[in-house]
């Protein structure tokens, strides 16, 4: 069994018991408090030079615990202070040590959109995400079939919420192509083994479909990394743990992106 899969496996448990206490009125009255989506894709389009997704990471199966002295809306404040175009807010708690209060606090920091960064395996996910806040979702393609895909892309649409689609090979570039959603990640690490790998990224970004956002996400330490991703043709970055593991997050991250 992949990480990923044991991930899938307590995410759906997880799912199925908020579910059970949770309705889809109940989420609409809560969808109906928060205020509307910022947009999530139009903010990195927005940017001129690196257009950053910040990441608010405490931990993960792969590092363990990444910041002790966790503080989300203080990070996240840094991070737009620093420039970040969006933010990233892992709210697993098993596997990450994340919560949805996280989220909450950190948006409520920031005039910035927020991406919940967790593993939806039901649409019902991406309604629960819009009532904590989120502007966006993520979808992993290897983690869901193409009827899953479809319906919580469907759901996003329906919640005026961006989809951030993240793929790790040719195929399922190909699958995510059949999405509506323009907005596409290549995870440089891969989820089975955590082994980061730039040229994966390098060459799939020439198989993105036409006009889309195109991220790159994962072990991206410097701003090295940054602009030979740019000679690339990539100009959009997801980063969590180099950051987070700055004294000063807001120095930080005005040096990664300049
Ligand atoms: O970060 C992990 O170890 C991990 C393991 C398994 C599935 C997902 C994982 N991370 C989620 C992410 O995609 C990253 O948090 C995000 O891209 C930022 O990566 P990094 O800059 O390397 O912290």
């Amino acid at each position: 069994m992949t990480m990923l899969d044991r991930i899938l496996e307590t995410k759906r448990a997880d799912v199925a018991a908020r579910k059970a206490t949770m309705s889809h009125a109940d989420l609409d009255a809560k969808i109906a408090t928060v205020s509307a989506p910022r947009g999530f894709r139009a903010a990195l389009d927005a940017k001129t030079g690196h257009a950053l997704i910040a990441e608010v990471k405490k931990a993960s199966p792969s590092k363990g615990l990444i910041r002790a002295d966790f503080d989300p809306p203080a990070h996240a404040r840094a991070y737009e202070a620093g420039g970040a175009a969006c933010l990233s807010v892992l709210t697993d708690e098993r596997w990450f040590q994340g919560a949805d209060v996280f989220l909450e606090q950190a948006r409520e920091a920031v005039s910035i959109p927020v991406l919940r960064k967790d593993f939806m395996v039901d649409p019902w996910q991406v309604h629960e995400s819009r009532a904590l806040g989120a502007d966006a979702i993520l979808i992993i393609v290897a983690a869901l079939d193409d009827t899953q895909m479809q319906e919580i892309e469907a759901a996003a649409i329906e919640c005026g919420m961006d989809a951030l689609v993240e793929v790790h090979d040719a195929a399922e570039m190909e699958r995510a192509a059949r999405l509506k959603s323009r907005l596409i990640g290549v995870n440089n690490r891969d989820l089975r083994d955590f082994t980061v790998d730039f040229q994966r990224t390098y060459e799939l970004v020439a198989h993105a479909p036409a006009g889309s956002t195109f991220v790159a996400e994962s072990g991206l330490t410097s701003r090295e990394d940054l602009d030979a991703m740019a000679a690339h043709g990539i100009h959009c970055f997801l980063v969590g743990e180099a950051l987070m593991r700055q004294h000063d997050v807001e120095a930080a991250t005005r040096a990664l992106i300049g």
